[in-house]
Parts: C-alpha cells; structure tokens; sequence
C-alpha cells in the first residue's frame, strides 16, 4: 500500500525537538521528505546538520530521555507514524521498515555464531528449522556472500568489516522491507570495500525494489547510490533535487561549499578506491539553532536584508530541483 500521490514515505513538515542543557532546541525543522516504492534518497550533510536524528524521527529512535516533541507527519504506506503506539510502532521496525548503522558491532553480539543470530532474527517473522535455514541461505546469497555455511559457523570478530556489515543487511532484510534506512553504512570500512558494499545497497534496490533512504556526509557516496538528494544544514533541508541536477547545478551556497569540499567525484565512477584527500575548503559547520532567519546566514556569501529576517522558502528551481534561498528567489 502506497500514500498520497503513491509515496511510499511522505515526511511533512517534521520538526523534532530535543531537551539540552541549554533548553528545548529544534534539531530537525521543517523537513519534508517524498520517497517512492523502490527509490534510492541519500540525506546529506555534515556533522550535526540533523540527518541522524531526522531519520530516528521517521522510526521515532530518538532516545526518550531527550526527546522534547515531535511535529508534523511522517506518513508511511497511507499511516501517520507519529500517531502509533509503540506496540504499532514495534511491527512497522524491521517490518515495513529496517535499519542499517555504521556499526556492525552494534547489532551483532560478539558471544554468538552468526547462523543463531539469523536464526533467532527469523524466529521473530515465524520461521523456524528448515524453513529459517533455507531462508538465511537466500537472505546471506542476496547480500553477495557466496559460501553462507561458513559465515553461519564464525563468530562476528572472524569476519572482515565487509563480511560483518553484509550480514547486518542480510538481518535488515529478514522481514521483507520495503524501505531500508542506512545511517553512514559505509563510513567505518575501508574505501574499497565501501564500493562494494554501496554496490551492494543499489543491487538491493534494483532485484528486490526495496527503497533507501542513504545517510551520508560524503557526495562521493551519494553521486555512487542515489537518484535524488536532500542538502541538510542546520536541521533543514536547504536544497534538494535529481543527484545529477544539484551536483552539477547547485543552488545554495552551502551546497556550493559542500561540493567545494569533494575535490574530484570521479573516483567513484570509476570504481576505485578514494584518493588520499588534499587541502579543500571546508563549508562552515553545520549544527542546529533557534535563530530567526536564513540557517546560513553567518557564513553565506552572498547574504542580504532579507536573509537575516526572514527564514527563506523553499522555491522551485526546475520541478525536480529546489532549493531554500532569498537569492535564488530574486534571481527566478
Ligand atoms: N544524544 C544527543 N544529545 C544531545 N544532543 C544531540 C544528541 N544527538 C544529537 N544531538 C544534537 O542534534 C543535532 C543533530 O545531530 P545528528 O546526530 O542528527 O546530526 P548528523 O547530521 O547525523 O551528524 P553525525 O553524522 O555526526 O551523526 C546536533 O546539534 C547534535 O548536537
């Protein structure tokens, strides 16, 4: 079942507020997210800008000891999942959607065999003996592991990084997903076993037609994977649009300076290993606020009047590119 328009996720307007020392703060604000049946969206954004906690949000993660209050819609299949119970709440994880970290260490325990972990994995979706053995099979083939068995019989610290984070898919996959959410999946292994395992993601998405919602900080990553992407900045999403569209067009000046910061893309096409970074300009650091006005205001180039009063809309750049700027208003 679809939502509104056939969306598969429709975020609306979400804003998440969390409890600081310092008071109430909006850490996501006024995000909206559309993502179809089978898309591939990458989130990104450097550290801090609120993609983590805008995807805790959409899975309502955000541990409760900070949590301050939800605001919005976050409409998933036709359910508003702000409005679930967390018993709801509990069958719409790892059902209708799972979750991959950047850790694999994080979901596997160190003290079990991989193969009674899957087990006990599938145990929870109603699969138990042969059937759950032929299932793990399938699950550890999808994900490019081509001798399951030995996989089953080790313990996660005799696996490689690589190995480790295509089980961790493998679980996320148990329940049939439809939307698969990963959160820096790649950022703790080595540059060319994150080529393989982002070519697994988009392997994934193109024989099973599950959805994606990538979080990165890296444009390399999201040149690699996706088909549509959200600039985060400070908690909001200032520009978003066709990956090729705000790569090669961007529109806001911390785009601008995000992509500034990425030397050369062209080492992810070609399927090599990342080289070694240089001396690049770094965008202005990106955390959240409660200031009126533009988000970017203190370090844009390119600031006016109405920049420091009002927070900008977003506008339409083409229909499938928009971005959250006075100047590029001025400019339409
Ligand atoms: N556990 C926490 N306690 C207090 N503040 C937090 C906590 N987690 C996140 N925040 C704050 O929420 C804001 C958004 O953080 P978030 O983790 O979503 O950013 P991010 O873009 O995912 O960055 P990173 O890639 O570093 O995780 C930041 O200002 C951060 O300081």
């Amino acid at each position: 079942m679809t939502g509104m328009g056939g969306a598969l996720l429709d975020v609306r307007n979400l804003t998440t507020r969390i409890r600081t020392p310092q008071g109430s703060v909006s850490v996501v604000r006024e995000v909206s997210i559309t993502l179809h049946p089978g898309e591939i969206y990458a989130l990104v954004g450097e550290s801090g800008s609120g993609k983590s906690m805008t995807v805790q949000s959409v899975v309502r993660m955000v541990p409760r000891r900070l949590l301050d209050g939800h605001f919005g819609k976050v409409v998933f299949e036709g359910t508003d999942l702000l409005r679930l119970s967390e018993k709801q709440m509990r069958t719409i994880r790892g059902g209708g959607i799972a979750m991959v970290f950047q850790s694999a260490m994080t979901v596997l325990d160190p003290c079990y065999l991989v193969g009674t972990q899957l087990t006990e994995v599938l145990k929870k979706y109603g699969l138990r003996g042969e059937e759950a053995q032929q299932r793990i099979h399938t699950l550890l083939t999808q994900v490019g592991i081509s001798d399951p068995e030995a996989v089953c019989r080790a313990y996660p610290h005799q696996l490689s990084g690589g190995l480790r984070q295509r089980v961790v898919i493998a679980m996320a996959l148990a329940g049939n997903p439809r939307l698969l959410i990963a959160d820096e999946p790649t950022s703790a292994l080595d540059p060319t076993v994150q080529l393989q395992v982002l070519d697994l993601f988009q392997e994934i998405n193109r024989r099973l037609g599950t959805a994606i919602l990538l979080i990165t900080h890296d444009f390399g990553v999201v040149a690699r994977v996706a088909r549509r992407v959200g600039v985060m900045y400070k908690g909001e999403i200032v520009e978003e649009g066709d990956v090729a569209e705000v790569i090669h067009r961007p529109r806001h000046p911390y785009t601008r300076a995000l992509l500034g910061s990425v030397p050369d893309l062209s080492w992810v096409f070609r399927g090599e290993p990342r080289p070694a970074a240089g001396e690049t300009r770094r965008p202005a650091r990106s955390e959240s606020s409660s200031m009126t006005g533009c988000p970017y205001l203190s370090a844009c180039p390119e600031s006016g009047w109405r920049c420091k009063r009002m927070s900008p809309p977003m506008i339409e750049v083409s229909a499938n590119h928009h971005v959250k700027c006075w100047k590029r208003r001025e400019e339409a």
